[in-house]
């Protein structure tokens, strides 16, 4: 799915209307009603509490206003309060002339703070004051009623498109915002919905799809995707041919582990083996072998000189990707180790951990990369490798801008993985959850995108497939179960389940 920005989801709003000959209330009308179903179907929500909207003068405001119909004219209690910072629209003003005069709905308007009224503390607040218009950060009285809003600690508040107060595009510094448990964006996500630190303003949050016209959104030119199924389901093939052979899904090489860390090497096995690769090696210092023969028994082993971790300059000829860095450890000789290979092959070569804080400390290694290199920094890795950021936006600039520059793909780990790639584009997930939390879960992602890679579908579809099935197998993984309880090796034993959900092979 595209992610726009505020200019281009005005433009798509004004050509639905022409391409499905609809009038401005007819869509918003559309809005108002996925909106309304998308509330009901809440099993928290309950009919018998009042709902307090706020609705501002702009167009979101008009939803707000539509959606207040709605309820009241389904018996539910609902209190609207008009906020009007400039004349209303006139969509806006259709909504207000088409309010039930019944008893369930009382209307008011808020002119200063004082006006701002004594919520019941079971009732849901619905947040309809700026929409994706605002232009600029929220002052005086309309600043008290968004504080006002905050400190209702009991009620739950949802967002109608963006909570107010929050610029779709960019981040406001020291702008107030609606802190919203749910937002019910209209139509796409909005970019700002990526940055980490708009997390905790923006709570939980869901796309209504208002069946904007597909040909004006092919025409958007978008750097920016949402990484979603029915965007992964199209990006490969992954049937197998009946005279297929283990020979025709590639040979991968993991070179992980150390003294007191070949879990790390363990995980990321599995996970390759899960992946489909058709042969994989695992290179692990002396210690390991036992370890990894016993453990994995698929996977062939090659065994290092050093007796902890991995120190030779092996022979890295003859396989289809390389993953390198999961535990791999610092110690002397390693570098020299990392270097053979990164001039010694052409392959994918996924780079994670220790390799990275390798990489850190050797800035112009970056340059040496095989073209196509990936790189799957956290974000403390991140600002190891390239330096810390103003804010979440520069810091996706910085990513985009670094891929291009020297070819290479970037996946900065973390809730809405963001994954940028040497053509610009940069793609946030849509799978995952904090129980993936936990130590190793980055070790089963280099397994995963190392055992696609192998495959030869393409680096990029390799690393999209790779991040989005590690999150569906998480969320598959934490099913049943609590987030805290999930270890990394739950996402490995879905990773068919994932697969199969996916592509159904
Ligand atoms: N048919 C459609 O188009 C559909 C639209 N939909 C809905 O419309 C929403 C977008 O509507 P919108 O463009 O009217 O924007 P919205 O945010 O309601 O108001 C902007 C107004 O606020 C003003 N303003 C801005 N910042 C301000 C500030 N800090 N403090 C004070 N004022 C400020 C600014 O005026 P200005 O003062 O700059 O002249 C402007 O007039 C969208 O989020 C979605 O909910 C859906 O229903 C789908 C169909
Ligand atoms: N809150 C979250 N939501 C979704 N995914 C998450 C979240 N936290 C972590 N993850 C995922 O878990 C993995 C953690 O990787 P990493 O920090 O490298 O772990 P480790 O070093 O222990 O292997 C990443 O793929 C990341 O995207
Ligand atoms: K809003």
């Amino acid at each position: 799915m595209k992610i726009l920005n505020q200019e281009q989801m005005h433009w798509v709003d004004q050509q639905t209307m022409i391409d499905q000959r609809i009038s401005s209330t007819e869509l918003m009308e559309r809005a108002v009603h996925e909106l309304y179903k998308c509330i009901r179907s809440f099993t928290w929500f309950d009919p018998l509490s009042p709902v307090f909207v706020f609705a501002g003068s702009g167009n979101n405001g008009g939803d707000g206003i539509g959606l207040a119909r709605l309820l009241a004219e389904e018996g539910v209690e609902v209190h609207l309060f008009y906020c009007d910072y400039s004349e209303p629209s006139a969509d806006n003003l259709h909504m207000r002339e088409h309010l039930p005069h019944r008893k369930y709905l009382t209307e008011k308007s808020i002119t200063n703070p004082a006006d701002f009224p004594t919520l019941d503390r079971k009732g849901l607040i619905i947040d309809a004051l700026f929409g994706s218009g605002l232009n600029r950060p929220i002052e005086g009285v309309w600043r008290s009623v968004v504080e006002s809003i905050n400190t209702q600690h009991t009620n739950r508040v949802i967002s109608i498109d963006i909570p107010s107060g929050m610029h779709p595009d960019k981040i406001l510094e020291n702008a107030v915002c609606i802190h919203a448990d749910i937002t019910l964006t209209i139509g796409q996500p909005k970019y700002s919905f990526f940055f980490p630190e708009l997390g905790d303003i923006i709570g939980d949050w869901v796309v209504i799809d208002i069946k904007l016209s597909e040909a004006a959104l092919e025409k958007c030119d978008t750097h920016m995707y949402y990484l979603d199924a029915p965007f992964i389901k199209g990006y490969g093939d992954l049937s197998r041919k009946r005279f297929s052979h283990k020979g025709t899904f590639g040979h991968a090489l993991l070179i992980n582990g150390s003294y007191g860390k070949m879990g790390a090497a363990i995980l990321a096995a599995r996970s390759c083996l899960r992946s489909g690769v058709g042969l994989l090696t695992c290179h692990v210092p002396r210690i390991g072998y036992p370890i990894m023969q016993i453990s994995v028994p698929e996977s062939m082993v090659s065994v290092d000189q050093h007796e902890f971790y991995f120190h030779t300059k092996i022979d890295v000829s003859g396989y289809d990707a390389i993953g390198i860095g999961s535990g791999i450890d610092h110690g002397n000789g390693v570098c020299e180790a990392l270097l053979h290979v990164i001039q010694n092959t052409t392959v994918p070569l996924v780079l994670d951990a220790d390799a990275l804080n390798i990489l850190a400390e050797h800035a112009d290694w970056l340059g040496k990369l095989p073209r196509n290199s990936i790189l799957t920094p956290h974000p403390g890795e991140f600002k190891r490798l390239f330096g810390s950021w103003i804010n979440d936006a520069e810091k996706l600039d910085r990513q985009r801008n670094l891929s291009r520059q020297y070819g290479l793909f970037i996946v900065l780990k973390g809730a809405n993985t963001s994954i940028s790639c040497p053509d610009g584009q940069i793609y946030f997930n849509s799978t995952g959850n904090p129980g993936m939390a936990t130590a190793g879960s980055g070790d089963t992602l280099t397994g995963i995108i190392t055992g696609l890679c192998a495959q030869n579908m393409g680096t990029k579809s390799a690393v999209l497939m790779g991040v989005y099935i590690h999150g569906l197998a998480g969320d598959l993984a934490v099913k049943g179960q609590s987030q805290l309880s999930m270890v990394s090796s739950d996402i490995t034993n879905h990773l068919g389940a994932a697969f199969y959900e996916t592509f159904q092979t």
